[in-house]
């Protein structure tokens, strides 16, 4: 559904992505891993549109991704930001109904609102606080209600651990993979957090060194020799930014 040929990116003449082929099909999840500051950014930023890449194209559904193509492939997709990015100033159904409201009248809007955040475990209640009184794991939640509500055929989840303490994580892992499972959708997924590859992830590509190192089922990662020393680094690693 997604296929990405070829793809290079330089800034100030470093290469970041020296050739990226990686290729997502419907309704499976693939999560990208690899080490800070291998590109994991500028390649999602590159399917977004937000970085014109130096060479290479992304296809979605056999079409390339251009000015012409871009908007409906961008109307279809849904994204969790790391760190949850809601809107300050709007309420949380507000936040999750954020697309729906330039199409359909509020209370309708509202009512779907209210349906998504049921669905990833926030109660009626929540629809009318601010952002800020929200803890961090119910501003992800809602982040995930936004992502979710306009039935989005592509999801992009970005690091959707960060900043969760490791029982929060494994809830936002859990939830993730009900979603993704439930809704079909295709999703895409940059972490460095494994827990959430083994919990969301049907396949894991490595990027290293500008280009997909391996990529395969997430069952036989652990047999992956290119991805050993990406595990032994990550399984040391421990997120504990508790919120
Ligand atoms: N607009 C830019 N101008 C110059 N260099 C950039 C720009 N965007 C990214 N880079 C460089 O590209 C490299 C890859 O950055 P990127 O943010 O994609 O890494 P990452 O894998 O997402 O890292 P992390 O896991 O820490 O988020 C870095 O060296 C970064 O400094």
């Amino acid at each position: 559904m997604i296929r990405i040929e070829g793809l290079h990116k330089s800034f100030a003449g470093k290469p970041v992505l020296a050739g990226v082929d990686l290729a997502v099909g419907q309704g499976e999840s693939l999560c990208v891993i690899g080490q800070s500051g291998t590109g994991k950014s500028v390649l999602l930023k590159c399917i977004l549109g937000l970085t014109a890449p130096d060479a290479g194209q992304i296809l979605w559904q056999g079409r390339p991704l251009d000015r012409a193509t871009r908007p409906a492939f961008l109307d279809r997709f849904g994204m969790l930001f790391q760190g949850a990015a809601l809107f300050d100033s709007v309420t949380v159904w507000q936040n999750v109904a954020f697309r729906l409201r330039q199409r359909m009248p509020d209370a309708q809007a509202r009512a779907i609102a209210v349906e998504k955040l049921a669905r990833v475990g926030l109660g009626p209640e929540t629809a009318d606080l601010m952002p800020a009184e929200l803890s961090g794991g119910m501003a992800k939640r809602a982040g995930l209600a936004r992502a979710i509500a306009d039935d989005p055929a592509v999801i992009f989840f970005d690091e959707p651990t960060t900043g969760l303490d490791p029982i929060r994580a494994r809830r936002i892992n859990d939830l993730i993979r009900g979603i993704v499972t439930e809704t079909g959708a295709t999703a895409i997924t940059i972490t460095h957090d494994m827990d959430s590859v083994r919990a969301i992830g049907d396949r894991v590509a490595l990027l290293q060194e500008g280009r997909i190192a391996w990529d395969g089922p997430v069952a036989q990662m652990h047999d992956a020799v290119p991805l050993a020393a990406f595990l032994g680094h990550a399984s040391g690693r421990r997120d504990t930014n508790a919120t």
